[in-house]
């Protein structure tokens, strides 16, 4: 089945990891990385960078993969393939993305703000996220498959530390 390839970006500081509020459409009202879909033509990496800039208004240039997490949903046949990528430098201002970032035809609309490692929102973020955000914070790799009901029960789910993605 052809995998749906998506990005996720976890922009990091020692103490402090920046999420954003996602204020529309698919994981609304939820707390997420920065991401959404690789286009035609560009690489994950490209399409990570790009989704980065369009929804929190920074440039990173020293983007790492660190995560493969695979998501499927019952009924769905869809696989979603997320590379999840973290950086510790970025440029640029953090901004609120709102409508005005449909000139890049992508309804970003998210509120970005910094959480301290020791208060990341689990609660309000995809419930996969509570497995493998502790081996994010602790700096290690990680591939993941989750089987979801719906968009907050996991039917089944199989997460391993990796040396190399
Ligand atoms: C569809 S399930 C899912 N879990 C997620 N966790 C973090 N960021 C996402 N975009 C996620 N999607």
């Amino acid at each position: 089945m052809l995998n749906k390839l998506l990005t996720l970006v976890l922009v990091r500081e020692p103490s402090r990891v920046l999420l954003g509020l996602k204020k529309k459409g698919f994981g609304e009202g939820k707390w997420n990385g920065f991401g959404g879909k690789v286009e035609p033509g560009e690489t994950i990496l490209e399409g990570a960078k790009r989704e980065l800039l369009e929804e929190s208004g920074v440039v990173s240039n020293s983007l790492e993969e660190i995560g493969l997490l695979k998501f499927e949903f019952v009924g769905d046949p869809q696989i979603l393939e997320v590379h999840v990528f973290t950086s510790n430098t970025f440029e640029g201002e953090i901004k609120e993305s709102d409508g005005s970032t449909r000139i890049f035809l992508h309804f970003a609309e998210m509120r970005p703000q910094w959480f301290y490692t020791d208060k990341i929102p689990l609660h309000q973020m995809w419930a996969d996220d509570k497995y493998w955000f502790p081996m994010f914070l602790k700096g290690s790799k990680f591939k993941g498959y989750f089987l979801f009901e719906g968009h907050e029960k996991i039917v089944k789910y199989q997460l391993d530390e990796v040396e190399k993605l």
